[in-house]
């Protein structure tokens, strides 16, 4: 895996949306001003670089795995598959998924590893996985999912203070020993062929489908839509610099308080375009049972919001973390389309038909 500084820059010459930087020590230390930064990104746009978060070296090494991974002959990784019943963990080919209501085809590949199979290894939890993967587990995979854990419940505690919800509300949702759909996940994204625009999705518009994704780049791709317009802007990587975002889960919880905002990847603008793109995420999700619904009687602050809101209906779900995740899988994948219906039934939180 080059390192960043072996690809050619970020343009300069793309409209590109600006994130607060926020200090992970200085969050770790209850420091007040970069709480409140913290807090602003996540209620205005629901993104926001996190540094000397200590994961770099891990990270790192998790890009080898995916290496390793995406080396491997395609039919050794589709007996790992993850199907199309609803599951995520697993391998992903690219074109499994729609990125529209049209039907357009994904270009991404990547594979997911369940934070529970990491932690119950070498007894499975949910699956097993390439042997690429088994042979990074002890080494590399469970010490980054511990890491990134440990980083997401920081930021989900502040979170549960910001709310004003009782102690331990939100890690309650998200205890380690429960099964959720939490997961490390590595993207590879070929280069963009000779006549594709640079406009087409590799992943499609979507809203991340847990509570917190803890995002590394490389290159450019990212997107997100600028809340308010209709207008896509990129993320610029920054070495050094996670980008993290808040997904629909908190959304409910907080009453639309936390935004989970639109986002989607494109080829890297520019001569990035001519190489391949990986990412890396570590998604923390809610445990399985956990039911999605804005925590109204536990927090004024969402009690008040709710009372703001038209349609409630999107933050009283009536289903739980594990039955809001499977349904957007599932509808997502290409074999499963019946339609733009289809499409529509993978939605999250924030759907705009336009938003492709
Ligand atoms: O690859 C990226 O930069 C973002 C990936 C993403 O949004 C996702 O996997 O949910
Ligand atoms: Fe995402």
């Amino acid at each position: 895996m080059p390192s960043l500084t072996s690809f050619p820059p970020f343009p300069d010459n793309v409209p590109t949306h600006p994130l607060l930087v926020v200090d992970y020590t200085l969050l770790k230390a209850g420091d007040k001003d970069e709480i409140s930064k913290l807090w602003k990104a996540a209620t205005e746009l629901g993104f926001w670089y996190l540094k000397n978060h200590g994961t770099d070296e891990l990270v790192n090494q998790m890009f080898d795995m995916g290496a390793e991974t995406m080396g491997l002959p395609l039919d050794e990784k589709m007996k790992f598959e993850q199907g199309d019943d609803g599951m995520s963990f697993g391998y992903k080919a690219a074109g499994a998924n729609a990125t529209d209501e049209t039907g357009a085809l994904d270009t991404v590949e990547f594979v997911n590893i369940a934070k529970d199979d990491a932690l119950s290894w070498p007894t499975p939890t949910h699956r097993t996985y390439p042997m690429t993967v088994n042979a990074r587990m002890e080494p590399t995979i469970i010490p980054f999912v511990k890491k990134s854990i440990e980083v997401n419940n920081t930021v989900l505690e502040i979170f549960n203070a910001q709310l004003g919800l009782p102690n331990g509300t939100l890690l309650r949702k998200h205890m380690l020993g429960e099964p959720s759909g939490s997961e490390a996940r590595c993207i590879k994204n070929p280069p963009r062929p000779n006549g594709i625009s640079e406009e087409k999705a590799a992943l499609g518009a979507h809203t991340d489908f847990g509570s917190l994704s803890f995002l590394h780049n490389r290159l450019g791709g990212l997107q997100v839509m600028v809340p308010g317009t209709n207008e896509w802007q990129y993320i610029k990587p920054i070495s050094g610099h996670a980008i993290c975002n808040v997904g629909d889960a908190l959304t409910i919880f907080s009453g639309g308080v936390l935004r989970s905002n639109l986002h989607r990847v494109v080829s890297p603008p520019g001569a990035q375009g001519y190489y391949e793109r990986w990412s890396l995420v570590f998604f923390t999700r809610p445990g399985n049972s956990v039911a999605l619904h804005a925590l109204a009687e536990e927090s004024s602050l969402v009690e008040e919001a709710m009372a703001k809101v038209q349609d409630t209906s999107v933050f009283q779900t009536n289903v739980t973390s594990a039955e809001w995740f499977a349904r957007r899988i599932k509808n997502q994948r290409t074999k499963n389309q019946k339609g733009v219906e289809t499409w529509r039934a993978s939605r999250g939180t924030e759907h705009r038909p336009l938003a492709v």
